[in-house]
């Protein structure tokens, strides 16, 4: 589902010119199989975020190659790019990046506005996901007017709303307190289970892990123990 076969990332800092290179990652092998959860764990700075934003293409691979959903994603354009995400990607972040002045169901509702869904069937959806995440109640609220949880229901309903095969979610459970954490942890796996979604979770939880298939770990910009399910934890966070 997610192919990264010797993929290296250097960003340029400083003044045109001027610039320094800081590699971050080196050498990357990784496949994420369909239908996997797979947890990313590191500690700050090894690269977890650089890794997903390659996955989501908002930024390219110095070398290296990147396949998802069997696509070659390297060359795609910017355009492109847009289009391959809403096919394909769901997003989860720590901060719920909702449009404060869009209501909740506006914000649900936002890719299959971009989508072209007609107002009909958009409505039914949304209401349908709103449902299932538990907040249809507060579909005409703004986000200033819900809870950190509630709003945190909302990003995962425009998360979901296209059914994304594949779901890349940065700490998603960073803000939540334990109850709404476990309660996006199950919906995760219920995902997962009924409909095969792929997750690649970055986390420093050992929560969020323990519902991984499989926990992959970057130390320094390398990937370690592609393949290892556990051992992790005790040695590579703390
Ligand atoms: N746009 C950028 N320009 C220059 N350097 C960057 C940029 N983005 C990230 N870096 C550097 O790349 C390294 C890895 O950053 P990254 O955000 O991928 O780490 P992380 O493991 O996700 O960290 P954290 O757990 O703190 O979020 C860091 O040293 C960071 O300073």
């Amino acid at each position: 589902m997610i192919e990264m076969i010797q993929v290296n990332h250097q960003f340029a800092i400083g003044k045109k010119g001027k610039e320094r290179v800081v590699p971050v990652l080196h050498d990357i092998d990784l496949h994420v199989k369909q239908g996997e959860i797979v947890a990313i764990v590191g500690r700050s700075g090894s690269g977890k975020s650089t890794l997903l934003n390659l996955m989501s293409g908002y930024i390219r691979p110095t070398s290296g190659t990147i396949r998802v959903a069997d696509q070659e994603v390297t060359s795609l354009s910017e355009g492109e790019w847009a289009n391959f995400r809403l096919a394909h990607l769901g997003f989860m972040f720590q901060s719920f990046q909702l449009i404060p002045s869009m209501t909740a169901f506006e914000n649900a509702e936002l890719p299959l506005v971009l989508k072209g869904i007609g107002v009909t069937q958009r409505k039914k959806r949304v209401m349908e996901l709103l449902e299932q995440v538990g907040v249809a109640e507060y579909a005409g609220h703004y986000p200033g007017e819900l809870s950190g949880g509630q709003q945190q229901r909302v990003s995962v309903a425009r998360s979901l709303i296209l059914n994304p095969p594949i779901v890349l979610a940065d700490e998603p459970t960073g803000s939540l307190d334990s109850d709404n954490e476990r309660q996006l942890l199950s919906l995760i796996q219920h995902l997962n289970q009924d409909r095969g979604t792929t997750f690649v979770l970055i986390t420093h939880d050992e929560q969020v892990a323990s519902i991984a298939h499989r926990t992959v770990s970057l130390k320094d910009g390398y990937l370690l123990n592609a393949d290892k399910k556990e051992g992790i934890f005790a040695h590579e966070i703390h």
